[in-house]
């Protein structure tokens, strides 16, 4: 490929604003062209953001004056509703949208009015024309889409758990457990007395136990998965870290499939999946062991070898769970080998 993407951001001040930055500007194929803020208008990111002197030399604009539909695609990091009011005129302009928010994940709009309390504006484009950013399980329809709904940080952990045993019908679909836990990052950068330092460092609690607006996203998508309605109990949780993620997934396994080999059976599920990594069994997943990568590492366990099938799953928030995962739907998108510019591994300790 030798003309470069031509790459706009919305929202570059947040944190998978920040993180999509970092991601970019050492993408070979990538010309950063914009990036907005309206409350920074002017400051150079480099500025802002002293890990990107040197490799970034623009300033935040307005979205109004950003001239996003000069790009090849555009990246929403942005709170919900934000992509979705600017869809169609990109679209229009042969512009490629990203949505990291979750305007284009759920396919129900009435959930997504429910859970996010607003009209959804374009339900045409939802659609028609976007797919679920979750590459593993999307990859075709998402090389045709023109929008993308970048999946949420707790929802690709629980789905890509799950896909091999919801794909091979092995499971009790009426009973899943999905017991999460979040850094604190994944609340973003924005003030909130939840996430200052001396009420979120040094305890841990659970949080949106009764119900959290990822329910909706994960159910319809394991759902497609099993072809079935999927009950899931799904608890996330805080813990005083600033990165990363795990969720421990506990599923019964259906009477009939207790012979089955679940390490066989995952190992060839995500066998040519470049950031999928089924560990040998029996391991047990660090979120340090993912910290600023874009993997996700998957370990199963069958407690004295009983019916239950525990599926420990980690990743980090910000990249495989948000920023990383926007740039390989880009990578799909322009027919680019997913794993351009991706190739970071995690930093230890
Ligand atoms: N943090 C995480 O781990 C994950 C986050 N996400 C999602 O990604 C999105 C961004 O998250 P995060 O980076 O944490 O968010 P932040 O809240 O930290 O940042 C939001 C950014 O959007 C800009 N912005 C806010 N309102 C508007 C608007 N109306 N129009 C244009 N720009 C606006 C802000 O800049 P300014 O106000 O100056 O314009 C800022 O740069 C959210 O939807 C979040 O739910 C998804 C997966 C994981
Ligand atoms: C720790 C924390 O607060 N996490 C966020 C989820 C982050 C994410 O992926 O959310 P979006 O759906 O907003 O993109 C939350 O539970 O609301």
């Amino acid at each position: 490929m030798t003309k470069k993407i031509k790459v706009g951001i919305v929202g570059g001040t947040g944190y998978t604003g920040v993180e999509l930055l970092r991601l970019l500007s050492q993408h070979p194929h990538v010309q950063l062209h914009a990036i907005t803020s309206r409350k920074e208008e002017g400051m150079k990111v480099s500025e802002m953001f002293p890990n990107l002197r040197g490799k970034v030399d623009l300033a935040f604009s307005t979205p109004e004056n950003a001239a996003l539909t000069q790009c090849d695609v555009v990246f929403f990091a942005t709170p919900h509703g934000v992509a979705m009011a600017q869809a169609q005129e990109l679209l229009a302009a042969g512009v490629k949208v990203i949505d990291l928010a979750a305007d284009f994940r759920l396919q129900d709009t009435a959930e997504f009015e429910k859970w996010y309390k607003m009209p959804h504006s374009c339900p045409d484009i939802l659609k028609n024309q976007s797919c679920y950013g979750l590459v593993e399980i999307n990859r075709e329809k998402i090389a045709q889409s023109q929008v993308i709904g970048n999946p949420g940080c707790y929802p690709t952990t629980i789905i890509l758990g799950l896909a091999p045993v919801l794909e091979a019908g092995l499971v009790d679909v009426s009973h899943v457990v999905a017991d999460c836990k979040s850094g604190v990052s994944g609340a973003g950068r924005k003030a909130e007395v939840g996430t200052l330092f001396s009420e979120a460092s040094d305890n841990f609690k659970a949080y949106g136990v009764s119900g959290h607006r990822h329910h909706p996203e994960i159910t319809e998508q394991l759902s497609k998965l099993a072809k079935e309605p999927v009950q899931l109990l799904f608890v996330p949780h805080l813990v005083p870290m600033i990165r990363g993620m795990l969720s421990t997934i506990y599923v019964k396994i259906k009477p009939e499939a207790l012979q089955t080999d679940f390490q066989k059976l995952y190992e060839e599920r995500y066998a040519k999946e470049a950031f999928v990594d089924v560990m040998p069994a029996g391991s047990l997943p660090e979120t340090r062991s993912v910290r600023a990568s874009n993997q996700l590492r998957i370990a199963l366990h069958r407690p004295g070898n009983g019916d239950t099938l525990v599926i420990v799953v980690v990743q980090d928030n910000l990249v495989k769970g948000a920023s990383g995962q926007a740039v390989q739907n880009m990578n799909v998108l322009f027919g680019l080998p997913e794993d351009t510019g991706l190739g970071h591994v995690a930093v230890l300790p």
